[in-house]
């Protein structure tokens, strides 16, 4: 097969992926791509614990009981899902069963291209990748970067994989910290918003539940109305009757210092970002 996706008879082929890790993100990757018609003799997953790795293969029937080595073996695609801190272990366990020309895509927070680079034969092709949760249901956000070796068309079979997730968007290797900080960890922002939300109504009187599931609705539909395309302050100002309810509302969001502690949150995830690649490298010395 190719893994641009032609076989040899016209059909549609997949390249074959092997994705280390299957935690949240993990799981998140394998069911994109089996939801877009990858096949699951074409995706295999690792897991160190055998309880995790029976749970995948159930559920999603694809292969999960063997090592990470043995596992790339048969791999066109290797994806990196384990936490930053575990990567270099993983990297030392596969470096050497890596088949040539596998390209290596890492979905690990702050950990740089050239930290793969250093650890896996030279010229071994890595595509850096800031993905998002809401890819287990089609609607993430991946940010991708080219390392030293990946040619434009691994950057392609990158965003072939990923866009089973979702958007994809190429970025510069600088901005994945920021990326990072934005879509990255931005989904638990929004939860944290629809949380504080569904507490408000509880503080104003509305059952929990009740609170809960307006809280979810007006963040579901006023999500809708931001994929229409039209910019968020025209959709908040449409919101805003003038001398009413809501611009009540937003001053006081304003004086509590909301948008600032959105700004100070997302340096300070950069930050982080930054750090665990330190860390990482600290580790793996
Ligand atoms: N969660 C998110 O929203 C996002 C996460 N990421 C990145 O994705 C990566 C994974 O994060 P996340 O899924 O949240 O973390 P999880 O802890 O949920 O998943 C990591 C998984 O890797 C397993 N693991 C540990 N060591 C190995 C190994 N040697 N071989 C194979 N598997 C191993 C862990 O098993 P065990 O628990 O038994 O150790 C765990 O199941 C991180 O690098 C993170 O930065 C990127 C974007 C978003
Ligand atoms: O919190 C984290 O470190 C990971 C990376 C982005 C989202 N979750």
């Amino acid at each position: 097969m190719s893994p641009n996706g032609t076989g040899p008879t016209g059909t549609t082929t997949h390249p074959r992926l092997a994705i280390l890790g299957g935690g949240v993100m993990g799981e998140a990757l394998l069911a994109g791509v089996l939801a877009s018609g990858w096949d699951v003799d074409d995706v295999a997953v690792t897991e160190p614990s055998a309880l995790r790795a029976n749970e995948l293969s159930g559920t999603y029937g694809v292969r999960a009981a063997d090592g990470n080595a043995k596992t790339v073996r048969r791999a066109d695609v290797v994806v990196v899902a384990v936490k930053p801190k575990d990567v270099g272990g993983v990297l030392a366990e596969i470096t050497d069963a890596l088949r040539p020309g596998t390209l290596v895509i890492s979905v690990a927070a702050g950990l740089p291209c050239a930290f793969y680079e250093e650890r896996l034969p030279t010229g071994a092709p890595v595509v850096r990748v800031m993905p998002n949760t809401p890819a287990v249901v089609g609607k993430g956000a991946s940010a991708i970067s080219a390392g030293t070796h990946a040619t434009e068309e691994h950057l392609a079979l990158a965003e072939r994989v990923l866009a089973s997730t979702g958007l994809v968007v190429r970025a510069d290797e600088k901005d994945l910290d920021a990326v990072t900080a934005i879509s990255g960890s931005g989904p638990a922002y929004v939860f944290y918003v629809a949380d504080a939300m569904a507490e408000a109504g509880v503080l104003l009187g509305l059952t929990r539940d009740r609170a809960r599931q307006l809280a979810v609705q007006t963040i579901v539909g006023s999500a809708a109305l931001l994929d229409g395309g039209e910019h968020p302050v025209v959709l908040r100002e449409r919101v805003s009757s003038p001398g009413g309810t809501t611009v009540a509302a937003v001053r006081e969001l304003d004086a509590h210092g909301v948008r600032a502690a959105f700004l100070a949150a997302a340096e300070a995830a950069r930050d982080r970002s930054r750090e665990l690649a330190a860390e990482a490298t600290t580790r793996g010395r």
